[in-house]
């Protein structure tokens, strides 16, 4: 029997490794033409040019898929240079490997072609169908700072996340290096750069991330954690993305004495599931934040099927099924399955659930 979502996989393994090929350009080679959204957030044209970038290979090999992606075309139609700046990038940024390249339908047509996939992304969500979601690059303030960042895919059936991959340029390639708060720095890319994938019922891989054809990948892990008191969680660098002093006290009630390591994006569920770190906490920092899906979706199936657990701070899975956000949940708790319910019962404890 073939495997279930081998092309899916392919296909977007290939399409992050490109992706991330632009965002590394953007790093080293360009002003990061930031601008700041309505929310004052800040996305830069490496979250553009990306989300174009992967949107082209969904759209060459899934037509009829939907795409909910993070960023849209609007203010680009409205500024000229800055439409521009990502069209050069965007119509030069190929994988170095001829067949990879065409196999993800090469080159995109026009500066307006770029606008309209750019769009694509704008899908409502949902428990139908197929939808993918796309976080070009997550973790924008790491990726300006030179820490972490990572470009994020994931493909959901009928609400469930079937296929995650995780892009994360600046992680070291080294499954078993040890995990460091990597909030900015101005290492080279030397021994750097990881995708973590996973496809539902088939375990999670990691391989390092390349310019052309896809690296061999090794299947990966989380690590059983003997002694609660030598274990290590990851958390947000924003304090304003994740409650700090309720992870503080968590973590002294599990007798947790390692500090906490704070790193941007995704690269925490990247981490954990290969047994780097062992814990990540989310703890909502207001009543009214809904998490976006783009945010969680490939790293929830990453790190579940590297032997994790993953529920938000009632206990409950993440729902992906309501749309653009978890609309049905509260903050993040991911750890090994076996001592998900111990983690959960502190959680719980401290935030008055
Ligand atoms: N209030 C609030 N609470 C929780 N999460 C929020 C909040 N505001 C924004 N965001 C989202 O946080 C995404 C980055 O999360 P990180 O864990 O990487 O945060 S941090 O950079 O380490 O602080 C970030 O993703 P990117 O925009 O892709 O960087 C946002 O979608
Ligand atoms: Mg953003
Ligand atoms: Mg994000
Ligand atoms: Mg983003």
């Amino acid at each position: 029997m073939t495997s279930l979502y081998t092309k899916e996989l392919e296909v977007a393994q290939l399409a992050v490794q490109r992706a991330a090929r632009l965002t590394k350009r953007v790093f080293h080679e360009k002003a990061k033409g930031t601008v700041s959204k309505d929310d004052k957030s800040p996305v830069t044209i490496g979250d553009f040019g990306a989300q174009a970038l992967i949107i082209a290979a969904l759209q060459h090999h899934f037509p009829g898929d939907e795409i909910v992606a993070e960023e849209e075309a609007a203010q680009l139609r409205e500024d000229k240079a800055l439409r521009e700046q990502i069209w050069e990038l965007v119509s030069t940024t190929k994988l170095d490997d001829v067949v990879a390249e065409r196999f993800l339908g090469g080159a995109i047509e026009s500066e307006e072609a770029m606008l309209e996939l750019i769009d694509k992304g704008g899908s409502q969500g949902g428990g139908r169908g197929r939808i993918w979601a796309i976080d070009p690059i997550d973790g924008t303030k790491g990726f300006l700072r030179g820490g972490q960042y990572a470009v994020c895919l994931g493909l959901m059936v009928d609400g469930d996340v079937k296929v995650g991959v995780l892009g994360c340029p600046n992680l070291p390639v080294d499954d078993a290096a040890p995990l460091t708060a990597d909030i900015g720095s101005n290492a080279t890319d030397e021994g750097r750069g990881v995708i973590f994938s996973a496809v539902v019922g088939q375990g999670a891989t990691s391989r390092p991330l390349g310019t052309g054809a896809l690296a061999e990948g090794k299947n990966i892990s989380m690590k059983p954690i003997t002694e609660m008191s030598s274990a290590t969680f990851c958390e947000s660098v924003e304090s304003g993305h994740s409650n700090q002093s309720d992870s503080a006290r968590i973590a002294e009630k599990l007798n947790i004495t390692n500090p906490s390591v704070r790193m941007d994006s995704q690269a925490k569920y990247g981490s954990i599931a290969r047994g780097a770190g062992d814990i990540y906490l989310r703890l909502p920092t207001s009543k009214t934040y809904q998490e976006k899906i783009w945010d969680h979706a490939a790293g929830d199936l990453i790190v579940r099927e590297a032997g994790g657990q993953v529920t938000d701070t009632t206990g409950s899975r993440l729902d992906f099924s309501k749309g653009r956000t978890l609309a049905a949940n509260k903050g993040v708790v991911a750890a090994p399955a076996a001592v998900h319910g111990q983690v959960i019962k502190v959680v719980q404890e401290v935030l008055g659930l």
